[in-house]
């Protein structure tokens, strides 16, 4: 049965799902790096949120692990890298939670504003201090966004409701895009020094981290506001710090931190700073839809191999999926056949798709396909790691659809080039599903792919048939399968033949030796 550990607090709905759909699974929020790492190596999947860090360490401990599902957005507590090198799909709820953090975001701005957390503190310690806290007044403000994706826009929009004037930089955001959200589109020399309050909302990336630091306050109007409900590492704490204290910064709002949980941090305790505790999406609302979210992306894939939302691997929705998956299944063992034929490393594969296989999504079927041609090389490998893998090892890839009609209603042509020469293997459905050869290195052949294959490439010659039976025979080898191919009378030729057991080594050097045999190879699929 397909197990799942939910290791940290997501809402219990998430382990309902689960249920529902047939998959076992534990709730363990909490649990220290080691005791995590005892038993990870029982479960297929994954579920988490922002604490538990998904190392490399840690993914070397799962060996049935599948699916990292983090239920939020930001997966910088997962080791992407090390996740796709061992075949494990990431993927995330890229909107469940944008609403409720771009709603704490605006809180913040208002808690800065007007100073709402030190005036309560103040009021219910019996001061009554109404001249202490005077506050500024949020219309007409200008408010600089630092990345303007999901989140960014919802603040942007909500900004704009406020009256007051939005500028984003966003190097990634279009100009059409920035008019239809209302928001001017700026350089951030440009932000930094029109903007009243700054907030961040992009990932923790080599090109944003430290993005506001000393250099970047200078720029920065006197007394700015600056909101942080991104990812602590954005902003270099010491420098805020310093900047606080000599009233360059009149205000920081704080919800993320670069160490996490923060039990301590220079921030803490100067009279303008509110934090909170990465409270960013913690609301019912946002929390039962992203554990409602990941179980079900999670339990599609575990059950049928959807992928939705996934950060390490192409997507395939819940209606590609079944089309989709004889494909996939063919591509791997066309793949596999082509890895088992090459005798050293494969410096170029490409896959036609024809017919019906045209129209389909490309990405998954090339996966695959890699998967199966890296296989017979590199233990390990499925269509999560192939493309890198493939990719490390220098081999060129290319995908190419035909509009001609094929002879069949869908073909799948895999074409590999190593040492200077090139395997042509050609697949199509049976009945939309069953995988089936026909055709080898430009000959004509038909069969279905068993688990046991000799494949010989010869002459045509009266005797060799027979030779190739009795060799066979000799070894005790019995024949389920028989499948002839030939370029023309007399010329080049192959035999697929299906076996009942693996073939060994004396079966081959015989097979090898006998009249009109070029080359002979053992194949298991
Ligand atoms: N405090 C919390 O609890 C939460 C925090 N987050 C954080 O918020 C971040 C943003 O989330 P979304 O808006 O959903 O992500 P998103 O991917 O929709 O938007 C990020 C934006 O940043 C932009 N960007 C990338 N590199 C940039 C750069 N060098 N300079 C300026 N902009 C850049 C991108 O173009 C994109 O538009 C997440 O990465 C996550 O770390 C998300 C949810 C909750
Ligand atoms: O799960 C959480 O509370 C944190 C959410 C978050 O930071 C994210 O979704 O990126």
């Amino acid at each position: 049965m397909v197990k799942v550990l939910i290791s940290d607090k997501l809402s219990e709905q998430a382990v309902e799902i689960f249920r529902g759909r047939g998959i076992e699974v534990d709730f363990k929020p909490g649990l220290a790096p080691d005791e995590l790492k005892a038993i990870i190596g029982r479960y297929d999947g994954l579920a988490i949120r922002s604490a538990t860090k998904v190392t490399a360490d840690l993914l070397e401990a799962a060996e049935n692990l599948k699916v990292v599902g983090r239920a939020g957005i930001g997966v910088d507590n997962v080791d992407i890298p090390a996740a796709t090198g061992r075949g494990v799909v990431v993927m995330n709820t890229p909107f469940g939670n944008a609403v409720t953090t771009a709603e704490h975001a605006i809180a913040m701005m208002f808690a800065l504003a007007r100073q709402i957390p030190q005036a309560d503190a103040s009021t219910q310690a019996g001061k009554w201090e109404k001249s202490k806290f005077m506050g500024v007044e949020l219309t007409g403000k200008v408010l600089g966004l630092i990345g303007c994706g999901n989140i960014g826009s919802i603040v942007a929009d909500r900004a704009r409701g406020l009256r007051m004037r939005v500028l984003a930089y966003d190097p990634f955001l279009s100009e059409q895009r920035a008019t239809e959200l209302g928001v001017r589109k700026v350089e951030l020399d440009e932000l930094f020094a029109e903007a009243d309050v700054i907030t961040l909302h992009t990932p923790l990336t080599d090109a944003t981290r430290g993005v506001i630091d000393a250099a970047a306050i200078a720029k920065m109007k006197k007394g700015v506001r600056i909101i942080n409900c991104a990812r602590g590492g954005l902003v270099v704490e010491d420098d805020l710090r310093a900047a606080l204290d000599s009233g360059q910064v009149g205000g920081a709002a704080f919800d993320v931190f670069v160490t996490e949980p923060a039990k301590e941090n220079v921030l803490f305790g100067h009279p303008n700073v509110v934090c909170t505790p990465h409270l960013g999406a913690s609301t019912t609302e946002a929390q039962e839809k992203v554990a409602l979210q990941i179980a079900e992306q999670m339990s599609d894939y575990l059950l049928t191999g959807a992928v939705s939302n996934a950060v390490n691997v192409p997507s395939v929705t819940a209606e590609e999926a079944p089309i989709l998956k004889p494909y996939m299944k063919l591509a791997e063992l066309l793949g596999s056949f082509c890895g088992q034929m090459v005798e050293g490393p494969v410096e170029a594969v490409s896959i036609e798709l024809e017919g019906h296989a045209a129209e389909l999504n490309a990405e998954p079927i090339k996966a695959a396909g890699l998967a199966g041609l890296l296989r017979p090389q590199v233990d390990s490998v499925n269509m999560v790691n192939a493309p890198s893998m493939a990719h490390q090892r220098g081999i060129e890839v290319s995908v190419t659809r035909h509009d001609r009609e094929p002879d069949y209603q869908t073909l799948l042509r895999m074409t590999a080039r190593s040492q200077g020469r090139t395997r042509v293997l050609v697949g199509t459905l049976i009945g939309g599903s069953k995988p089936r050869l026909v055709e080898v290195q430009g000959i004509a052949v038909e069969a279905d792919f068993g688990q046991h294959m000799l494949y010989v490439r010869n002459y045509d010659k009266p005797g060799f048939i027979g030779a190739l039976g009795s060799a066979l025979g000799n070894h005790q080898v019995n024949i389920a399968t028989f499948h002839l191919g030939r370029r023309d009378v007399g010329g080049e030729a192959i035999a697929l033949v299906e076996v009942d057991q693996p073939i060994e080594d004396a079966l081959l050097a015989e097979v090898q030796a006998l009249p009109h045999v070029v080359r002979v190879n053992a194949l298991s699929f």
